[in-house]
């Protein structure tokens, strides 16, 4: 958990805040209501506190003071203004606050809260600048400090791609067009080919009046692109905006194809990396299995234990599957069927799988119940597709469950 500092005189306004707060419980509010208050707990807890907000005018700091105090001990701040102006605005971005928000309504305190867990986002998101002019790179460090990003600057193209490849966690790079070496443009080109929309952000950035060049950069695979000079602002929110929407595109693409209960790829995710999976064995002359499991009685868990602890179980069994083939390629095909793809001789599988069942027996899911237990089905051969493999591994399961459960039966004859 969090704390928070929150600087505020007005009664009115402590009272939203702490409304707010106790729908955020991951974040724990310590009130002040005075400079002189905020002053005293800095000095012995700053170190304490993930950010703060800031009311513009105290009583015993009229002019702001309170917002230079929070950031002597760089702490994020957000402050909070009952006016707007333009000139006020300058001055509180140049000081490096976070953000301001107007004390309009429920809403602007609303966006206050959206701004802390955007922050405690940011600190995981890693930016790359690549511009050759150091005044810029200046500038931008400027802007998206405050904002807690992780951010690395190169000066070239070439530079760029270096970082990319000794850190490819960066998730944004603002790219200016007019660099030695690599335009630019180039850059987007190459980063495109082998970083997909979901992997990178792209920005461009450029001075150039022509609006061929933003058309150019976005062709070619930026999200988005900046004209030099731009208002601070309008980088932040266009990181923002281009990063949200990449992180909805990879929920999506999660929710596609992974099994929400368990995190396992889905039927259609394990058929799609199954093929792959194939294919390439074809190519390598290697010889994979298909292994086909099932709980047994699994609707009297539903019924005896209720629904919760049969989706607790699935889960424990799920992760089991993952401890005990951690090569294996594992889907939760539907139900309380599993299947996986294996790279192993058929004997170690099946004694894998004889560990696994083990361990399944050792299990308390529930107070009384009877062991967990699966039944399995194995195939192993040179050649076949990948839909050839599940049916042979489905027949072997059905003799599994047809011999009495809790059994695993293969090409090898004979069930245990
Ligand atoms: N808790 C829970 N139950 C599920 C889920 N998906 C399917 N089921 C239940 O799983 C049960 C499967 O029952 P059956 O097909 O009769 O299989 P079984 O009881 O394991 O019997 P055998 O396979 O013959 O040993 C059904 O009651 C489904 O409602 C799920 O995601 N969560």
């Amino acid at each position: 958990m969090h704390s928070i500092l929150v600087i505020e005189d007005s009664p009115l306004l402590l009272k939203i805040m702490a409304h707010l707060f106790n729908q955020h419980k991951e974040w724990q509010p310590v009130f002040c209501a005075s400079y002189q208050e905020a002053e005293l707990l800095l000095e012995t807890s700053a170190s304490l506190f993930f950010a703060a907000f800031v009311d513009l005018h105290l009583p015993d700091a009229p002019n702001g003071e309170t917002i230079d105090l929070v950031m002597e001990y760089h702490l994020p701040c957000i402050v909070l203004t009952g006016s707007y102006n333009e000139r006020r605005r300058d001055e509180l971005l140049m000081k490096g606050v976070v953000d301001y928000i107007l004390k309009e309504n429920y809403r602007s305190y609303e966006y206050a809260f959206r701004l802390l867990q955007r922050l405690e986002r940011n600190a995981y998101v890693k930016i790359l600048i690549a511009e050759d002019s150091e005044a810029t790179r200046k500038y931008i460090r400027t802007i998206l400090t405050p904002q807690c990003y992780q951010i690395i600057d190169v000066s070239s193209g070439n530079q760029a791609l270096e970082v990319l490849k000794s850190q490819p966690d960066i998730d944004l790079i603002i790219i200016d067009h007019s660099m030695p070496g690599l335009t630019g443009v180039d850059l987007v080109k190459i980063l495109r080919q082998k970083m997909y929309y979901n992997e990178i952000v792209i920005i461009g950035l450029s001075a150039d009046v022509r609006g061929s060049l933003s058309a150019m950069f976005i062709k070619h695979g930026a999200d988005d692109f900046l004209r030099k000079p731009f208002y601070p602002e309008e980088l932040t929110c266009r990181i923002m905006s281009t990063l949200e929407r990449r992180d909805l595109v990879r929920a999506l693409r999660k929710a596609a194809q992974f099994d929400s209960l368990t995190g396992l790829n889905n039927r259609r995710n394990f058929y799609d990396e199954g093929i792959k999976l194939f294919q390439e064995a074809g190519r390598n002359k290697r010889q994979l299995s298909v292994a086909m499991m099932d709980l047994d009685f699994f609707k009297k868990i539903n019924d005896n234990f209720g629904h919760a602890t049969g989706d607790a179980v699935l889960v424990i069994f799920a992760k089991a599957l993952i401890a005990y083939f951690p090569t294996a390629l594992i889907g939760r095909l539907g139900g309380e069927e599993f299947a996986m793809i294996i790279d192993e001789p058929l004997e170690a599988i099946i004694h894998m799988l004889e560990n696994l069942r083990e361990h399944c027996a050792e299990v308390k899911y529930a107070l009384e119940a009877p062991p967990l237990s699966f039944s399995a089905g194995v195939y192993q051969n040179h050649t076949g597709s990948l839909e050839l493999f599940l049916q042979e591994a489905d027949k072997y399961l059905y003799q599994a469950k047809h011999s009495g459960r809790g059994k695993t039966c293969s090409i090898l004859s004979l069930c245990i």
